[in-house]
């Protein structure tokens, strides 16, 4: 089966780095930066739990040969990216490419199904987590179970099925689940209570936890989060869904610096309208309230809106 993904940022490195150690027809799909060359001249460098390196020879190219076979088209760019990136690709795939998208936050699948309304597309997410730190150096940093929505269209199912089974292959655990829309909650539900904090406190994700105020407030999110899920008809207990969260918090993705984190530091445009600013859209739409995901989207919005006059460490005195 023959993979691209879009993107060549943590996470398309990560499981792009993943099924071509293990094996896989992979390539990843990516504009030109100093990251991409890296990669291309020497192979892509995956930094593990227990700082062991692995090399790995992949290529990243910046557009498809006509006539191209894809069978998986894997969408791990940021949101905000997807129009821009993937109206590249029109017309270059064939109608029997699935597209899956197993980025964070809602709207993903909607936005890439009217740019190829003859594919079918199918969200995931990831339970893992890694960031960019160099240039072809990739930090892989939380554990924990992918999973698939799956589709009734017999070709899409059984390549998507063989794609989940790809992903355990190569030491990322995927589970196809019937019900995508808990899928993408249950990983919304993550992403509200640790993205837009971390990227505020600039704490990795177990860091917010050391103290109540970021038990309190990761409590006061999922709560609203949990509301608007239920209105949307998504299934869940605001007790639980803290609960699991704070355990990822501590365990499966701790020593993580989210994608968020990561946007900030690198004064670039968050994903904080399909997160934080995603769940109060929703929520007005059903006249819930969602006070506290609405002030952290408030915050972050006046973060990404004046990187050019942040004040950083370097330009006060020690
Ligand atoms: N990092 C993590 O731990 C996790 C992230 N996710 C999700 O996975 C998805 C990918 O995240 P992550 O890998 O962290 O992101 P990164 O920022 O590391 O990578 C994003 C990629 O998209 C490309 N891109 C972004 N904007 C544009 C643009 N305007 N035009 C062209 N290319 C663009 C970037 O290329 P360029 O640098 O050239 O702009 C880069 O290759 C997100 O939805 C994220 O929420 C899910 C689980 C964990
Ligand atoms: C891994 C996790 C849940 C938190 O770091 C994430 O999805 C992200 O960083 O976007």
């Amino acid at each position: 089966m023959k993979i691209l993904i879009a993107g060549a940022g943590a996470m398309a490195c990560l499981t792009g780095g993943k099924l071509k150690a293990s094996g896989e027809e992979v390539r990843l799909y990516n504009r030109l930066n100093s990251h991409v060359e890296a990669i291309n001249e020497k192979g892509l460098r995956i930094v593990e739990k227990d700082n062991s390196i692995t090399q790995i020879g992949l290529e990243v190219v910046q557009d498809l040969e006509a006539g191209e076979q894809v069978d998986i088209l894997l969408v791990l760019l940021k949101a905000q990216a997807n129009e821009a990136v993937l109206s590249k690709l029109r017309g270059k795939l064939a109608e029997g490419t699935v597209i899956v998208t197993m980025q964070n936050g809602i709207g993903n699948a909607e936005t890439i199904r009217q740019l190829f309304p003859m594919n079918t597309v199918v969200s995931g997410t990831l339970g893992h987590g890694a960031s960019v730190e160099h240039d072809g150096t990739i930090l892989h940093r939380g554990w924990g179970t992918n999973y698939l929505g799956n589709v009734e269209e017999e070709a899409a199912s059984k390549k998507l099925e063989a794609f989940a089974e790809m992903l355990s292959t190569a030491g990322m655990k995927t589970e196809v689940s019937a019900d995508v829309n808990a899928v993408i909650w249950n990983k919304l539900f993550v992403n509200a209570a640790f993205n837009s904090v971390t990227a505020l406190t600039r704490l990795k994700n177990g860091d917010i936890l050391n103290t109540q105020e970021g038990e309190d407030l990761l409590r006061a999110v999922t709560a609203e989060a949990v509301l608007v899920a239920r209105a949307e008809g998504v299934e869940a207990d605001a007790e639980a869904v803290a609960e699991e969260c704070l355990r990822m918090g501590r365990q499966d993705i701790g020593g993580n610096k989210s994608s968020m984190l990561m946007d900030i530091l690198k004064k670039r445009q968050t994903e904080i309208e399909v997160i934080n600013g995603g769940i109060v859209k929703l929520g007005k739409k059903h006249g819930i309230e969602t006070p506290v995901n609405a002030s952290l989207a408030g915050l972050i919005r006046i973060i990404e809106q004046n990187y050019k006059l942040r004040v950083d460490e370097s330009s006060v005195q020690k």
